[in-house]
């Protein structure tokens, strides 16, 4: 393993319900809701006081009918934006959150999809976002704190096709916003939280005492074959070649506070919630 000078450093925990505090204090982030099942219900909650909320389309229908039962949530819940070709969103859906002054922006192309909409408006808002917060009292490196994450609820369920083209963005996101504002992108779905890691050295904060994430983890080479060295796992690798069809890294478990993973290429990273985030 190289020296830990330039490592890519990734705080998935700053989301999460876990016990650092470390983790929960960080500077604004955006939550992108899609339209599927928003099954993580208090991750949600808690993040939106943090967070600029973004609906994709139907994903604002999942907002407005995650408070069901309890009808007077839903005006304490009331997403900054909502965007896409608007083919989704109920109408009385949009008619309750126009009322509430929630910017709502159509376009109705059909070369993108709503996300894909959704991501190059944050993208082109991510320094206005950022203005809005205030200042950070965190334990961010420097490197993160100018920057805006966004956390993509519903990611990677339901339709293959959509969760490719979800990955997709991953790939795609650091190409299209090379600016510093430019945060990172990760998926949350029902069971794990999914993050794209640079090529070179990552260092990855997830420390299971923390209670955010269960040592479950694995390392997905789904680009390209990649060669890979880990530090802080239970089945460390050292120049470890990865490829589908041949070896690849799951089940694996996180054993250190901080888990290394020197990489050739980009490669998926993923950790499970621990229970009290899946619900
Ligand atoms: N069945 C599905 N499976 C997985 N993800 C979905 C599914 N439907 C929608 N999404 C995600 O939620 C976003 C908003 O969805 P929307 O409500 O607009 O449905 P849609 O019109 O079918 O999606 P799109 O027009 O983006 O293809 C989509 O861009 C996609 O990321
Ligand atoms: C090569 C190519 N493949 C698929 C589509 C279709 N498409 C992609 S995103 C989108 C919007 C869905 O709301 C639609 C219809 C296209 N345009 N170009």
């Amino acid at each position: 393993m190289s020296p830990t000078l330039g490592a890519k450093e990734w705080y998935p925990a700053r989301f999460t319900l876990g016990k650092d505090g470390r983790c929960l204090k960080g500077n604004r982030f955006t939550v992108l809701v899609l339209n599927q099942p928003l099954a993580n219900k208090p991750l949600f909650c808690q993040c939106y006081d943090e967070a600029i909320i973004v609906a994709a389309d139907g994903g604002a229908n999942r907002v407005y009918d995650l408070f069901q039962q309890e009808k007077t949530e839903i005006p304490k819940y009331i997403p900054n934006v909502i965007c896409g070709d608007l083919d989704s969103i109920r109408p009385e859906v949009q008619e309750y959150y126009e009322a509430k002054g929630v910017e709502i922006i159509k376009d109705p192309d059909q070369d993108s999809t709503d996300m894909t909409k959704c991501l190059r408006y944050i993208r082109e808002r991510s320094h206005h976002f950022l203005s809005l917060g205030e200042t950070p009292v965190n334990n961010l490196s420097d490197s993160q704190e100018s920057r805006l994450d966004i956390a993509v609820f519903g990611g990677l369920g339901g339709r293959a096709d959509q969760a490719f083209s979800q990955i997709h963005h991953l790939y795609a996101e650091v190409r299209q916003d090379p600016k510093p504002s430019a945060g990172d992108l990760y998926l949350i779905t029902e069971e794990s939280i999914v993050f794209l890691l640079e090529k070179g050295l990552n260092k990855i904060y997830a420390p299971v005492a923390a209670e955010s994430f269960t040592e479950n983890v694995g390392i997905i080479p789904i680009g390209k074959p990649s060669v890979i060295s880990t530090r802080g796992l239970e089945w460390d690798v050292t120049n470890w070649p990865t490829e589908f069809g041949t070896h690849i890294s799951t089940s694996n478990h996180v054993k250190a506070d901080v888990v290394e993973v020197e990489t050739t290429e980009r490669v998926l990273f993923t950790l499970e919630f621990d229970k009290q985030t899946k619900m």
